[in-house]
């Protein structure tokens, strides 16, 4: 049996069921990963895809797992192109008997794996499965993805008490030496996906590096070395620097970890440091990730639509201006302009600026929420679909939040930035 792991949002070597799956039954198994060139076009949106943040983010990810597979004797193969035009030459090169990967449901990733499908012999099995939860889809208290509730606090409180988090996998075992083969494909720069290179930012909120490598440096750094994960629930709404907030979302999104993995670490910590608020906090934030996951399946293509999954009807405007005013920075609020400028020179904003920007552009604008996801997904180093369109509708007013809330911005900026120091740094010219 010859094996195919197709990497796709879950890029790591470590508590990854596709690898270890895979690893198991297998005379030999190879790597793929595509940069699927669609994924860096313009959106009907007009921005593109994915924008230089991310992209270097990806990059630096891919090296990262390409070196870990490689200490596991297993190659990884790197293309720029589409995966139905490429891997179909490699699994019948490699003679591939199967392929394994994370199950996508969204519907541009359904429609990868279907092309893929009709590209591909018959007799090529394709396994996949759900890996980016913190509860399993097979171990959820629902009987169908119909029945999730569409309020948080019902679905945290029924998998609270009724489910559990899986242990993680163990290492996986390196393979013989003959696995390996050398792949000469080539991990694209930033400039071969059509980006212009950059250089940082110093007033980042955090230098981020991908990889699964870097990913697990910052549990260390923030569980263990600084221990900030002790005082979590009261630093989070915070809007600079490196502590805050845990700052793990980036990684999450393309599964450089797991949800899991990052769960036990907490269990790990309240036995060994301290068990309060602050640390059962984290772990209610990864059930709003997977909670947005599981609407995300419930309501399939609604959560992109206008109307949200409520198929609610406003008058919603689209205003090149008004649009222009918000990226730049040029609204009527400091608070509101910081954000969007701190977003546009690193790909990164608090979930504060986040719910004060969002909410800014969809109620007081009343401009189409969609174009600020869109927005959103092309400059998000940590984008991820559920999330963002998630908690996009959820302050659009047309998703989950039973309050249908529209933010005071004055008063969020007098609350969370008293002295003006987030505003003064994002709004003073930078030098
Ligand atoms: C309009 C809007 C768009 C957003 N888009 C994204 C997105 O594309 N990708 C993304 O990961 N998060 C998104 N979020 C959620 C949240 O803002 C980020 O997850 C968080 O700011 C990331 O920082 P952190 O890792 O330091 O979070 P922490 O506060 O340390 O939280 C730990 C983890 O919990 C999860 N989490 C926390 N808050 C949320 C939330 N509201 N919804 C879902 N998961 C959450 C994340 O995985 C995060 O890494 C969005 C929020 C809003 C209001």
């Amino acid at each position: 049996m010859n094996h195919l792991v197709w990497f796709r949002n879950d890029l790591r070597t470590y508590d990854n069921t596709v690898l270890s799956t895979a690893l198991k039954d297998a005379n030999k198994v190879i790597a793929a990963y595509c940069f699927d060139p669609r994924h860096y076009l313009n959106s009907v949106y007009g921005f593109k895809k994915t924008d230089r943040f991310r992209s270097k983010f990806l990059i630096e990810t891919i090296q990262n797992l390409k070196e870990n597979l490689a200490a596991l004797n297993i190659p990884m193969f790197i293309y720029t192109e589409k995966p139905e035009d490429c891997l179909p030459k490699l699994i019948s090169q490699q003679q591939i008997t199967s392929i394994y990967f994370q199950k996508e449901w969204t519907s541009e990733e359904a429609a990868v794996e279907m092309a893929l499908k009709t590209s591909v012999d018959n007799s090529i099995q394709f396994k996949s499965f759900y890996d980016q939860f913190l509860f399993h889809p097979e171990d959820i208290p629902f009987d169908a993805f119909s029945k999730i509730p569409n309020v948080y606090t019902d679905f945290r409180k029924k998998c609270e008490k009724y489910c559990f988090v899986r242990e993680m996998l163990p290492q996986p075992e390196k393979l013989s030496e003959d696995n390996f083969i050398d792949t000469e494909t080539n991990i694209p720069t930033l400039q071969q996906l059509g980006l212009e290179a950059y250089s940082e930012d110093t007033r980042t909120a955090f230098s981020f590096s991908g990889g699964e490598d870097p990913a697990w440096e910052r549990i260390h750094s923030y569980f263990w070395k600084t221990e900030q994960l002790a005082t979590y629930k009261q630093t989070r709404n915070g809007l600079v620097g490196t502590e805050y907030s845990s700052k793990l979302s980036a990684w999450l999104a393309n599964g450089s970890i797991s949800s899991r993995s990052i769960y036990w670490e907490v269990k790990k910590f309240e036995k060994n440091v301290v068990k309060n608020q602050d640390t059962y906090w984290l772990v209610f934030e990864l059930i709003w990730r997977d909670f947005f996951k599981y609407i995300s399946l419930k309501h399939g293509n609604s959560i992109f639509k206008i109307g949200g999954i409520l198929q609610k009807s406003y008058n919603w405007n689209q205003s090149k201006k008004q649009l222009d005013n918000w990226i730049l920075g040029n609204t009527t609020y400091d608070f509101v302009n910081a954000n969007m400028s701190e977003i546009e020179q690193t790909g990164w904003m608090s979930n504060r600026g986040r719910q004060n920007v969002a909410s800014f552009w969809a109620k007081e604008l009343k401009q189409d929420w969609r174009i600020g996801a869109a927005y959103f997904e092309s400059m998000l180093i940590d984008y991820d679909v559920h999330s963002n369109w998630g908690n996009w509708m959820y302050v659009a007013g047309v998703g989950n939040d039973p309050r249908d809330r529209k933010f005071n911005i004055n008063s969020q900026a007098e609350r969370y930035d008293p002295e003006n120091i987030f505003i003064d740094l994002w709004n003073n010219e930078h030098t």
